[in-house]
């Protein structure tokens, strides 16, 4: 596994001194690798990983399903080999920030005999949980949450879930949805699962999740709108490769479009179900240039940002970079749609407001997003928040804005085991 390049703290940014001109390889999609470990765990029989993501989220994932019993082996780092066994406690899951872990291990575990114990980060704890502990008290499973929907809890499994027709409130967090669709063709009854309130963010997380059940055999209908039924039955093991992260292109290509350079990501899928690949259209609507080609993704850019109207709800872990863009484009935005990353990895909306405003920028926290109304800039600690996507965002301020530090870069290692590593790279390539 690549070392994170060692950095001070707080951590300078680097300053471009000219147009960013690079190829960059990305590691795998977290969302991709988080699910076809679930899935591999929940087979018949054993599946490979190739070019998995390796930084904290995938690895805590791996280190959940070795808790419950499973064979997980990461010696190899660009193919992972897993082997189902009967999942087992008492086990200790350590979820840190990774609400994939936290919302995607739980139902699992209910499959499992024995208790399994999680637990995560301060912030973990303060992450949307209580709607999937209900939703999974109300098909049987039994929880020790002590009243509190959130971090820490104990789910006691008996080996078996009985499922059956739910309904859900999935308006704060997608992964709801896709965790208990992910176990669900292990349940007794399947899932009928319905969701019922304000609209489900993140749509295009949840088409992977059906993808990928569908691709480890198992059957999903998603036919009728905010109603997913999975059918009882066995999920095969299967060899899958994990694209590239779409979503962390975004500070890399970001460079391009602010100092008017040219950023390749190399392996652009050409057909895809990450939400990151909506990069195209908004980096064009905010001055760049995209083309697809053989080579990957190039976006170009001019040195000038156009501001957007934008409702990122499908794409919500976008914001944190957009919302820097905007802060560096020549009119102003307004962000909609994304009223639930309050619940992220830290209160974004509020953060991003506060750190931008800190630079200089007029920021408003709106009832789901923000406005912003790019001003002069100048250099201050941009604060991280413990969240990768705010030190990337306060990364590609840095690139035109003098004297940005970052309180703590080491945040990123949650999604990149090596961000300041890459970024450097990209700066040392031409600019
Ligand atoms: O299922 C997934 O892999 C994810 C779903 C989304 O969560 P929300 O629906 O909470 O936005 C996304 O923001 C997160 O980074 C990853
Ligand atoms: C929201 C995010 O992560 P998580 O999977 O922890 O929810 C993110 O990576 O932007």
């Amino acid at each position: 596994m690549t070392e994170q390049t060692s950095v001070p703290t707080p951590w300078q940014t680097p300053r471009a001194t000219g147009p960013v001109l690079s190829t960059v390889s990305l590691p795998g999609s977290k969302s991709m690798t988080a699910r076809a470990l679930v899935l591999s765990a929940a087979a018949v029989k054993h599946s490979s990983l190739a070019e998995p993501l390796i930084a904290r989220d995938t690895t805590l994932m791996a280190g959940a399903l070795r808790a419950m019993g499973v064979g997980v082996n990461t010696a190899e780092d660009n193919l992972w080999v897993i082997r189902p066994q009967p999942l087992h406690g008492p086990a200790d899951i350590d979820c840190g920030l990774a609400g994939t872990v936290m919302r995607f291990v739980p139902p699992l575990a209910a499959l499992a005999t024995g208790a399994v114990r999680f637990d995560g980060d301060a912030y973990a704890r303060e992450r949307p949980m209580g709607p999937l502990l209900k939703a999974l008290s109300a098909i049987g499973v039994q929880i020790s949450d002590e009243g509190r929907g959130a971090l820490p809890f104990v789910i006691h499994g008996t080996g078996s879930v009985r499922g059956g027709e739910l309904t859900v409130d999935a308006s704060k967090t997608s992964q709801l949805i896709s965790g208990l669709l992910l176990s669900a063709a292990d349940f007794d009854r399947g899932l009928v699962l319905r969701h019922i309130g304000p609209p489900v963010p993140s749509a295009p997380h949840i088409q992977m999740t059906i993808a990928m059940i569908r691709a480890a055999g198992g059957a999903v209908d998603d036919s009728r709108p905010n109603v997913w039924e999975v059918e009882p039955g066995q999920l095969t093991g299967r060899a899958w490769e994990i694209e590239p992260d779409l979503s962390n292109a975004a500070p890399f290509l970001a460079a391009a479009l602010v100092t008017g350079g040219e950023v390749t990501i190399a392996g652009w899928p050409h057909n895809t179900t990450q939400p990151g690949d909506a990069l195209r259209g908004l980096l064009t609507e905010m001055g760049g240039e995209c083309v697809l080609d053989d080579r990957g993704l190039t976006v170009k850019g001019t040195g000038r940002v156009k501001g957007i109207d934008a409702d990122l709800s499908d794409v919500s872990e976008l914001t944190p970079a957009v919302a820097a863009l905007c802060a560096l484009a020549d009119s102003p935005s307004t962000l909609r749609g994304v009223a639930h990353i309050r619940g992220h990895e830290t209160n974004r909306l509020e953060a991003l407001a506060t750190e931008l405003n800190r630079l200089g920028c007029k920021v408003e926290e709106t009832d789901d997003g923000l406005r912003i109304a790019p001003r002069r800039l100048t250099g201050a600690v941009f604060e991280t928040y413990a969240d990768h996507r705010m030190a990337q965002a306060g990364a590609i301020l840095g690139l035109v804005v003098d004297g940005i530090s970052l309180d703590d870069v080491a945040c990123t290692t949650k999604t990149l085991s090596d961000f300041p590593g890459m970024w450097t790279r990209m700066l040392e390539d031409g600019s």
